[in-house]
């Protein structure tokens, strides 16, 4: 399996097991199943409400012996509405205490927007603080204050756009060494996956098989299957592998890490065998030709245009 290695050496597997949507004793399953096929990086956040369950697979299979805590990488991140002064620690202390964990590997900044203590999705304008605010380098102090107390080896921000990162970068002590962003052959973002080389900030991509079982009220007008594209189609055949294995394996050639979800054994432990792939620069090319800037988690949702609060993709 691929890894990245951060500056202090620790790693993190190439593929991870996304955990958005899945819930209950479906996800404790899913994460199990998941180490026992080999996986060792698990991604999760406050949100998704399923660290309890993630939690108590962690714990359960940590006891079982032949797994431990340090093989495993656990991302999760800060809600929106936990962003001002004093906020960061208590909701981190919340996500540890959930995942019965004394430590993250892994903390994110889940988007560029800063709601009211409470607010989950935002019904109106008064639901948000706008970045002036409370700009994102408030809520970023606190993250390296994590940091430096030992509650999470890492740091990290989700849904940044290149100008927020340079902005961060500018103004930060520690920069953040991770920005996990929508990332498949029909959303490549290579301005932003170059300039994050570029700074040494790594990039996990989400969403990385469409995000199919989002409900319909999340879904746009005609969106494209990303199983249906025939390129792809293609050089699976030719690979003997399947869609979803190329689709996986793509951004790990990239030297991406990518997170894709699933509760199917079966496609969990298929999943993790997209990393025995190797694509040719044929396949390559022709997937790089599929660039189109089409998202399927649209941050949209948390602008709030009447305010002019935020601008998430910064593509205006
Ligand atoms: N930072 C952020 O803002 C965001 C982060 N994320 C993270 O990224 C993860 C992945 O993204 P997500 O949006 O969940 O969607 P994915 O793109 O990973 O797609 C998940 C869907 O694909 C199906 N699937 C999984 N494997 C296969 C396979 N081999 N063949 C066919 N279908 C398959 C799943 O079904 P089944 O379960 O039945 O296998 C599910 O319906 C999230 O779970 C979350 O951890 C996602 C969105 C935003
Ligand atoms: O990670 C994510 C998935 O869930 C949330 C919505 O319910 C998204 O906002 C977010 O990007």
């Amino acid at each position: 399996m691929k890894t990245l290695q951060f500056d202090n050496k620790d790693t993190v597997h190439a593929i991870g097991l996304g955990t958005w949507k899945a819930t209950g004793n479906k996800v404790k399953q899913a994460v199990k199943d998941a180490l026992y096929a080999g996986y060792r990086h698990i991604d999760t956040a406050a949100v998704y409400g399923n660290e309890v369950e993630i939690g108590e697979a962690l714990a359960e299979v940590f006891a079982e012996g032949s797994i431990f805590r340090e093989d495993v990488f656990v991302t999760s991140k800060l809600w929106n509405d936990a962003h001002k002064e004093g906020q960061v620690i208590p909701a981190l202390q919340d996500s540890l205490s959930k995942l019965k964990l004394d430590y993250l590997d892994l903390y994110l900044v889940h988007w560029p927007v800063a709601f009211k203590n409470g607010v989950n999705f935002p019904q109106k304008p008064s639901d948000y603080y706008s970045l002036e605010e409370v700009p994102l380098i408030e809520t970023w102090k606190q993250m390296e204050t994590a940091k430096d107390s030992g509650m999470t080896r890492h740091i990290g921000v989700s849904n940044f756009s290149k100008k927020k990162l340079q902005e961060l970068v500018s103004n930060a002590k520690t920069k953040p060494e991770m920005n996990q962003v929508e990332l498949h052959p029909l959303l490549q973002q290579r301005d932003l996956v170059d300039y994050c080389a570029q700074e040494n900030i790594f990039v996990t991509a989400y969403s990385p098989l469409g995000s199919g079982d989002r409900s319909e009220a999340m879904k746009g007008e005609d969106e494209p299957n990303l199983f249906e594209i025939e390129t792809i189609q293609n050089i699976a055949r030719k690979h003997n592998a399947s869609i979803g294995q190329v689709l996986i394996n793509w951004h790990t050639q990239r030297g991406t890490a990518v997170i894709p979800k699933s509760t199917s054994e079966e496609h969990i432990r298929e999943n993790f065998k997209a990393a025995r792939i190797e694509l040719d620069d044929s396949d390559l090319k022709e997937i790089e030709s599929l660039d189109r800037g089409q998202r399927f988690i649209t941050g949209t949702f948390f602008e709030e245009p009447s305010k002019g609060y935020v601008d998430i993709y910064d593509e205006a």
